[in-house]
């Protein structure tokens, strides 16, 4: 038998010190590359060669970039690639697999039906926490500072304060922005130009409005207004319908600069693969510190505006903003536990700066993805005006615009199928996120505890037939809700890629069109108890705005080169470019 001398392990030792260090940094250095590559869920599909690279999938995301595709459709492709309704994915070296689920019916089980054995993901709170910490939207729904923190914002989202507080302030910001485009349309002229700036300061106002109050005066639209009516520009001409009529830009001020900062640092933190060091870095910026700054000190206002108003009248119940009601609630707890109320706390801003952040660009979003087809599709926009004449028949025989109270007591079915259909063809957010809270049975596989989900919200089963799946490896709670599965557009006379509207028209038992939202595959607002919070509010306001643009203008052809269908990836998912070339339906509308 072999013995081991120990002499010679010792001379070697001191003869090959080298050798040896190097021999060890490279075992550790192995050890740790192994460490780093991804470790695949066992059962469920992935991408071989990425799963043998420290980058994962993260070279396709630059390919998709570099073939000038967006990114946001990796998740798509995976499933497509993998052709399984389940697949997983690798972010890069010592991160966890990402599950991707890209089948509607079982989306909407799981995060509905089987909701209990989510949160809201690691990845989820990634993304917000670095811009509005005291947000509820940062937090898991195990966060012990959840349940306070979304209380902040109790009954902001019922139908009494939507229609009494909200959507009034809405509706007379919606008329400024009418007067702002009657000016614009007078001064083009027919000839085109871009709506994506102006829908900005629209859904800034109507977002302000409802969260602070703003006045006319501090309203971005009616500045703009101002500075346009006394600009004296040239006016354009019809027979220049293919030349954009240059209007002189102008640029969002106050809280929705600030916003517009704070949203675009949320967009790198998607990508992020270590989001605690990518919100360390970005919150030194001086762009993005600056910006927080100032939309601590613009909100300080809005708040100490509503601290008077409640010294001035009580404890109210008229409120005309959320800001009111965040603080006389503040003011009377704190009355109630004897002491000052916490009128400048992160808690307080961050759930007013929550609300702007959470629904301007997503607003904007679906508005400007809609108005951009109108041109495009005339049939539409004539059915639209038809039904919305119909429907208002009185402010019609009036020649007035239609009044929030008449808004507030309509049901526009087409119109509501105009706006679900474009939230599928466009979705503003390219993924739900949520985390398995324990093992998870789905679709036959086991999907590990503390595995990051993401569920598409395009691609196959939304806009592109389903990946096909058994009916015996669906969860029993999808078999028994069977019945709510949508109908197949596949072999229909409207694919599923097709803008349809009317597929989500039917008709109920008295004969009547009516919109269902059942009857097709929809998650634009997300779903379960992480549902979107401001849905109704959204819903609401894209109806208004939708109702009194219409009203007001046509939405003429446009030139083949100012039509695309590009999408852009910020904050949330944008058209590339949105022009309109308006004609005035009724003359200049009186702001009262
Ligand atoms: C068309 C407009 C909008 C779209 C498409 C949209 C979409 C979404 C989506 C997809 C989610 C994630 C839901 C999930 O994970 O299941 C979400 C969450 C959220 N949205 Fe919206 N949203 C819109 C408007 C608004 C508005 C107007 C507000 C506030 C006034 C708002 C506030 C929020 C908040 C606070 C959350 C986080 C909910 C939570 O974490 O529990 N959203 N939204």
């Amino acid at each position: 038998m072999a013995t081991l001398d120990l002499n010679n392990v010792t001379t070697f030792i001191q003869l090959r010190p080298l050798a040896i260090g190097g021999a060890l940094v490279m075992g550790l250095l192995y050890v740790i590359y192994l460490r780093a590559l991804p470790k695949p869920l066992p059962g469920i599909p992935y991408d071989v060669e990425s799963s043998r690279r420290l980058l994962g999938d993260l070279p396709h995301f630059f390919a998709l970039e570099k073939s000038g595709r967006r990114i946001m459709e990796f998740w798509a492709d995976v499933a497509r690639r993998q052709r399984s309704p389940i697949t997983q994915y690798f972010a890069g070296p010592f991160t966890k697999p990402v599950v991707i689920i890209s089948d509607f019916r079982e989306t909407k089980d799981l995060l509905m039906r089987r909701a209990k054995l989510l949160d809201h993901g690691s990845l989820n709170t990634g993304l917000w926490f670095g811009a509005i910490p005291h947000h509820f939207v940062g937090m898991p729904s195990s966060d012990p500072r959840y349940p306070k923190a979304k209380s902040l914002s109790n009954d902001l989202m019922t139908p009494s304060f939507l229609h009494n507080v909200s959507l009034p302030a809405s509706y007379q910001k919606t008329l400024n922005f009418v007067n702002l485009w009657q000016l614009k349309a007078r001064i083009a002229n027919e000839q085109p130009f871009t709506a994506l700036e102006d829908f900005n300061f629209l859904t800034g106002d109507i977002i302000c409005a409802a969260a602070l109050g703003i006045l006319d005066e501090e309203s971005d639209t009616v500045k703009h207004y101002n500075r346009l009516k006394t600009n004296n520009l040239s006016t354009g001409h019809p027979t220049k319908s293919n030349q954009v009529y240059p209007f002189p830009e102008y640029k969002a001020t106050g809280i929705l600069e600030a916003t517009h900062t704070i949203a675009d640092s949320i967009t790198g933190a998607r990508t992020a693969s270590m989001p605690k060091l990518y919100w360390f870095f970005t919150n030194l910026r001086p762009s993005v510190s600056k910006a927080q700054k100032e939309r601590t000190r613009i909100l300080q206002t809005y708040i100490d505006r509503a601290r008077d108003t409640v010294a001035k009248s009580g404890l109210s119940t008229s409120y005309r903003a959320a800001v009111d009601y965040i603080v006389s609630r503040e003011i009377a707890a704190a009355k109630k536990e004897s002491r000052l109320p916490a009128l400048s706390s992160p808690e307080i801003h961050d759930s007013l700066f929550g609300y702007v952040l959470g629904g301007q660009s997503t607003t904007h979003s679906v508005l400007s993805f809609m108005i951009r087809r109108m041109a495009v599709r005339q049939d539409v926009q004539t059915k639209l005006r038809k039904e919305l004449y119909t429907l208002y028949s009185s402010a019609a025989s009036e020649k007035r615009n239609p009044t929030i109270h008449e808004f507030l007591a309509m049901h526009a079915p087409y119109l509501d199928a105009v706006i679900e259909e474009t939230m599928r063809l466009n979705s503003t957010a390219p993924v739900l996120i949520r985390e398995a809270m324990e093992d998870l049975d789905f679709l036959g596989r086991t999907i590990p505890k503390g595995t990051n989900i993401f569920c598409t919200l395009w691609g196959p089963s939304y806009d592109e037939p389903a990946i096909e799946v058994d009916e015996e490896v669906r969860s029993k709670s999808s078999q028994a809700h069977k019945e709510e599965t949508p109908v197949d557009w596949t072999h229909s006379g409207f694919p599923p890629a097709d803008f349809h509207p009317e597929r989500w028209l039917r008709k109920d038992g008295k004969g009547n069109t009516v919109f269902d939202i059942k009857n097709g595959p929809t998650l634009g607002f997300g779903a379960g108890p992480r549902e979107c919070w401001g849905k109704r509010l959204a819903y609401h306001e894209l109806k208004l705005i939708t109702t009194l643009l219409l009203w007001n203008f046509d939405f003429l052809p446009l030139p083949a080169d100012l039509v695309d269908t590009d999408v852009v990836d910020f904050f949330v998912a944008k058209p590339k470019s949105c022009f309109v070339r308006l004609r005035s339906r009724v003359p200049e509308v009186q702001k009262k």
